[in-house]
Parts: C-alpha cells; sequence; structure tokens
C-alpha cells in the first residue's frame, strides 16, 4: 500500500500511463520532473520542473516513480534509477488492478505492471522493470533489473532473461530460453534459441543481427 506522496520522473509516454495508473490508484502525487513540461500532462498533472528539483524533497518524505519509458538500447531508464538510488530514495512499485499474478510471484522495487498483465508461480520481476499492456510472463522465469518487457509479449515457463534487456512488442519466447543482459529481442520475434548478452535478434525463427 502506497501512502506517500509521488513524484513521476519523465514527461512522455510512459510517464503519462503511469500517472493515469496512479490516478486510478488514488495515489496521491505530486507532480512530474522533466527536463521541460508536456501540455500533454499540464492537462491533469502539475510541473514541478527538472530532475534536480526532487533533491528539495527528503528521501524520507516522498517515493519515485520512473515514468522513462525503455526502447531498444536506451539506458536512460536504468541510469535515472541508480542516480536517484545512490541518493536515498525509493521507488514505488506500480501494479495496475487489472494484473493477475500468482501468490508467490516476487516483485521488487520500482517495478512496473501494466494493464491486463499476468505472471504466474515462481516467477521473479527485478528492479525498475516494466512488464507492459497485456504481456504474459509464465512459470519459474527470471527477469532482471531494467528489463523492459513490451506490450503483449509472451516469456513462457523458466525463461532467464538478464538486466536492462528489450523484448518487443507481441514477442514470443519459448520455454527455458537465457537472454543475457542488454540485449534486444525485435517486435513480433519468435525466439526458439539462446540469446547472447548485447545482441540484437529479430524475426521468426528470430536470428541474430550481425552488425
Ligand atoms: C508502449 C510501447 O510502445 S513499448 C515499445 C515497443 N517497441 C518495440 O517493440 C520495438 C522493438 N524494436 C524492433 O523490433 C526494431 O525493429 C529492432 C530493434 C529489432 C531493429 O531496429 P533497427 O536496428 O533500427 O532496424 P531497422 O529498422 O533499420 O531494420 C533493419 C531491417 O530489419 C527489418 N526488421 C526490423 N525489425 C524487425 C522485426 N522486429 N521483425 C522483422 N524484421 C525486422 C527491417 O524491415 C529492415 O529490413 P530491410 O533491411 O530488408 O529493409
Amino acid at each position: 500500500m502506497i501512502t506517500s506522496p509521488v513524484i513521476v520522473l519523465g514527461g512522455g509516454g510512459h510517464a503519462n500511463v503511469c500517472l493515469d495508473l496512479m490516478s486510478r490508484q488514488k495515489l496521491s502525487c505530486l507532480g512530474y520532473v522533466a527536463l521541460t513540461h508536456s501540455p500533454e500532462l499540464d492537462v491533469h498533472y502539475t510541473y514541478l520542473g527538472a530532475d534536480e528539483i526532487v533533491f528539495n524533497y527528503s528521501p524520507e518524505k516522498i517515493l519515485l516513480v520512473n515514468g522513462i519509458g525503455k526502447i531498444s538500447g536506451s539506458t536512460l531508464r536504468k541510469e535515472v534509477f541508480e542516480k536517484f538510488k545512490t541518493n536515498g530514495y525509493s521507488f514505488a512499485t506500480l501494479i495496475h488492478d487489472s494484473c493477475v499474478t500468482a501468490e508467490d510471484v516476487s516483485i521488487e522495487e520500482g517495478a512496473q505492471l501494466m494493464a491486463g498483465v499476468v505472471i504466474n508461480a515462481g516467477s521473479t520481476i527485478s528492479a525498475n522493470t516494466i512488464i507492459n499492456t497485456r504481456a504474459v510472463i509464465e512459470h519459474n522465469c527470471r527477469l532482471g533489473p531494467h528489463t523492459h518487457i513490451s506490450p503483449g509479449a509472451i516469456v513462457c515457463g523458466g525463461c532467464n532473461i538478464g538486466s536492462n534487456v528489450h523484448v518487443g512488442a507481441g514477442a514470443v519466447l519459448i520455454q527455458q530460453i537465457e537472454v543475457g543482459n542488454d540485449s534486444v529481442i525485435g517486435a513480433g520475434s519468435v525466439v526458439l534459441k539462446h540469446v547472447y548478452e548485447k545482441s540484437i535478434v529479430f524475426g521468426v525463427p528470430a536470428r541474430e543481427v550481425i552488425t
């Protein structure tokens, strides 16, 4: 149960989705911080200023929500999380009311489970991950920190996905697949083999892109 007031980091599309989820759950939101204000967000939410404004608030008195999305190859979401953690701040974990999660699922700080997500028994969702709209994480999966599972992706049972991975929209990973850190799986891919760290794979079946 989140009772502290919350500040959202970021002013783009992902921040908007987080703010909407928070509003539906009647969380107390102070506003959002970003380099510049967003006319779209300003309709409903308060722009507080640039990121550094957060340091005007005591880490004991507020929680943060990481509203920075993650697309292929980007590390900003991870960097922002680590910067504020280093300075003593804590991140709220967001779980949309429509999610279905097994009782023994482990969900770490700052993870975000969006509308319609299903997570089955024995899975671990690490810190600062995004499990986006209608994604499915089957039983006994492990997802590393800062990883983004895009809308509609299906991760079958026993998969082990590293940190800062981007699984594209609608991708399917069959059971027991290992995915190395900092990898990208293209939208719509079907992954049948392990994915090495820092690689980009896509297609049906997914194959590595040689750059
Ligand atoms: C809420 C949200 O919106 S979350 C956002 C979700 N976003 C996603 O899931 C996007 C995931 N990203 C992708 O799928 C990307 O296309 C990537 C990362 C796989 C590749 O990106 P890039 O390296 O920029 O590839 P680029 O666009 O230059 O395409 C190179 C070639 O690969 C093909 N290709 C790219 N992505 C895919 C894919 N997912 N499946 C099949 N083919 C693909 C292109 O058609 C192109 O082929 P061509 O050379 O014959 O024309």
